[in-house]
């Protein structure tokens, strides 16, 4: 995604160098996430005991959340190798057969936006996911014929950012489905400590708190904003990140209270100046904004929704009050509902 936003949850260049060094490798540094943590623990350590490999698992969840990290840490944990690839990277039947000929057995293949696998590829995938055999096509023409080969027992980590793209039959192919929350600020704010810690960047509690706060429940976030609060720090303070700093960096950043930046705030005004409050379909909405649509419902408006600022109707997005509150306005009276309508409410 060519977005340069500072709030952007989709990965820079600079995101991934400085990322391979706090990438947690371990359950154990993957912070937040309880659920998933938990549940994921027990199957690891129940496969490992049965020396099988592990089920396969689809992760789903906003960018930036931490689906690459996890299937690296599930690997690690496993003690196996892992390949990775991604869905529009796997171009040909052959581009898959290869990588899965090429495994050993319990290795994890984690295949990045799985959602955008070519059909023909992903007829490939059912069997190996299935029965661990592959068909591949020796010979043209009318010499051609097919050939069952074997595969060793492998582990399919699947990541996309919305599971409804998957279809249905890829879906149902995983024994293990797990879905990423945003992070809590508390979890945000030992995400942060634990990345300052890694980088030897002074930051206090207060300080990260300040951080977390204004991350978007999104890791990536967060940590790109402690990078540039620590140049703030440098230049205007003593170096030490507080809270008084965190926050004037922020106010330089133009990243508001809610962790909003000015793209989240013109989606937002845009529904209440020209669409009052909507319901508005998402198409209009991204002809208004000059964004893709898929930006909009993949990284703008999950963290609007989970945070009560949208919500998505039969027929389309609505502004709330508390948007509204957001910009100073008063929200518009509440519309009659249907039981006042018929005099039975
Ligand atoms: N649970 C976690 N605990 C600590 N740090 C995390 C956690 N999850 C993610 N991170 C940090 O956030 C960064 C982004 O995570 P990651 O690249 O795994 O996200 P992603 O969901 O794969 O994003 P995308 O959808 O863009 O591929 C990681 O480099 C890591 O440093
Ligand atoms: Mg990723």
């Amino acid at each position: 995604m060519a977005d340069h936003r500072l709030t952007s949850a989709s990965a820079t260049r600079e995101d991934d160098v400085v990322e391979a060094t706090i990438r947690p490798k371990r359950l154990s540094e993957y912070l937040g996430q309880q659920t998933v943590r938990e549940q994921l623990s027990i199957y690891i350590e129940a496969a490992r005991g049965r020396g099988e490999h592990l089920d396969h698992v689809l992760i789903f969840g906003p960018p930036g959340l931490g689906k690459t990290t996890l299937s690296h840490v599930i690997a690690n944990e496993l003690g196996v190798s892992v390949r990775q690839t991604s869905g529009p990277v796997l171009e040909r039947a052959g581009d898959l057969a290869a990588l899965l000929t090429n495994l050993q057995p319990r290795d994890v293949l984690f295949i990045d936006e799985i959602h955008r696998l070519s059909p023909v590829v992903e007829e490939v995938l059912y069997p190996a996911m299935e029965d661990f055999q592959i068909d591949i096509m020796i010979g043209e023409g009318p010499a051609a014929r097919s050939i069952k080969l074997d595969l060793p027992p492998f582990t399919l980590v699947g990541a996309t950012t919305r599971a409804g793209l998957l279809t249905a039959p890829l879906r149902d192919r995983f024994g293990i489905v797990q879905r990423l929350e945003f992070y809590t600020p508390a979890e945000l704010t030992q995400i942060v400590q634990r990345s300052a810690r890694i980088l030897g960047i002074a930051c206090n509690p207060d300080g990260a708190a300040e951080i977390a706060r204004r991350a978007r429940g999104t890791p990536r976030i967060a940590n790109r904003l402690l990078r540039r609060v620590r140049d703030f720090a440098q230049v205007r303070g003593d170096g030490d990140i507080t809270q008084a700093i965190a926050d004037a960096a922020m106010v330089m950043l133009k990243v508001d209270h809610e962790g909003f930046d000015a793209l989240d705030r013109r989606m937002l005004k845009i529904m209440i100046e020209s669409f009052d409050g909507g319901p508005v379909g998402v198409e209009s909405l991204a002809a208004a904004l000059s964004e893709e649509r898929g930006t909009i419902e993949d990284v703008i408006e999950p963290y609007l929704i989970q945070q009560g600022f949208l919500i998505r109707t039969a027929r389309g997005r609505m502004a709330t009050a508390k948007a509204y509150r957001h910009f100073g306005l008063a929200a518009p009276k509440p519309q009659e509902s249907v039981g006042d309508l018929f005099g039975d409410g």
